[in-house]
């Protein structure tokens, strides 16, 4: 369910102001779904500091998921190369078509960015440029699968520069010891670098969002921020010690592994310079490694 819009020339006015897009969603009839996370950006500033951290140039690519009217789509055009916009909702295709009518860098795909193949995508429309970003405002209902098919699916990125739930950011950038830190910090800072470029107020997006925003990067590492002897059991022991965030990382390990093997367990722990009575929350990411990879030879948590 692919349709491509290819368009020429640059376009002048800014979508991005709160006269203009409520001129397009009153000319347009527009309805606002909730269900698809839609709340549009009218505020010039800070889709300027999305840019900005994105370090785009004209040898360079980048995929912005929801476009919604164009916002920040304008924006992208005059910074990128190329940029491939993919938006899911047919209705606001025509509206593109538009708003975009002036920028001969974009393209629109009517498409569900979770179904789509973003290698053979990103094979079609970047061939050939010095690197690719992800810069979005991103659909809070689909933010965590959405990185996580980016992350995982090892595409060949920069960096992510995406406007995100401002409590969400936070768990994706924080540090262990505090109550933030979870498997969700674990991954992200696995494959990347985080850090929050600035929050944002729910008041520049109409609809008005219920919560606070923050526009987050993640730069690619050139390789995982630890090495594993098996990536799945490394995942596995980190989402095990974060199972019951109250419970000691022992007794969070023994009800994953078994709790007849408390004894093997406590050594393994010892082993790695890792208190049993630790919780998961406080363990960095090269603890964890060392820990998974030391369960991993001893052959426990192996399916
Ligand atoms: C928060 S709005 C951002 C709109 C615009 N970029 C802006 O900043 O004003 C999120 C956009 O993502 C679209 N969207 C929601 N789920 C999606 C999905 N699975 N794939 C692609 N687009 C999606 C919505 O229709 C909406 O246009």
């Amino acid at each position: 369910m692919s349709e491509s819009i290819e368009r020429q020339g640059q376009s002048a006015v800014e979508v991005a102001t709160p006269t203009r897009t409520r001129d397009i969603v009153k000319k347009y009839g527009f309805e606002f779904k909730k269900s698809l996370g839609q709340n549009f950006l009218i505020d010039q500033n800070i889709l300027h500091k999305i840019v900005a951290a994105a370090e785009l140039d004209g040898t360079k690519g980048a995929l912005e998921i929801g476009p919604g009217i164009g916002a920040l789509t304008q924006h992208l055009a005059r910074s990128a190369g190329r940029v491939t916009a993919v938006e899911i909702d047919n209705r606001l295709i025509p509206i593109l078509r538009d708003t975009l009518a002036g920028e001969a860098n974009v393209e629109v795909v009517h498409a569900d960015v979770l179904k789509l193949n973003l290698h053979e995508l990103f094979a079609e429309r970047f061939e050939g440029l010095s690197g690719i970003s992800v810069v979005a405002n991103l659909p809070y209902y689909v933010t965590t699968p959405i990185l996580m098919k980016l992350l995982e699916e090892r595409l060949p990125l920069e960096h992510i520069v995406v406007m995100i739930q401002k409590e969400v950011a936070d768990r994706m950038a924080a540090k262990p010891g505090g109550k933030e830190y979870g498997s969700l910090s674990v991954a992200v800072q696995y494959y990347c670098e985080p850090s929050i470029v600035c929050t944002v107020p729910h008041t520049v997006f109409i609809p008005q969002p219920n919560v606070d925003s923050a526009v987050i990067k993640l730069s690619l590492r050139e390789k995982p921020a630890v090495e594993t002897r098996d990536e799945a059991h490394f995942f596995r022991t980190v989402q095990a010690s974060f199972a019951q965030r109250r419970k000691t990382l022992m007794n969070n390990m023994s009800s994953w592994i078994g709790k007849d093997h408390r004894e093997t367990l406590t050594s393994i722990m010892e082993g790695c310079g890792i208190q049993p009575s630790r919780r998961g929350e406080t363990l960095s990411l090269e603890e964890f490694a060392k820990l998974s990879a030391a369960l991993y030879d001893a052959g426990l948590g192996l399916s």
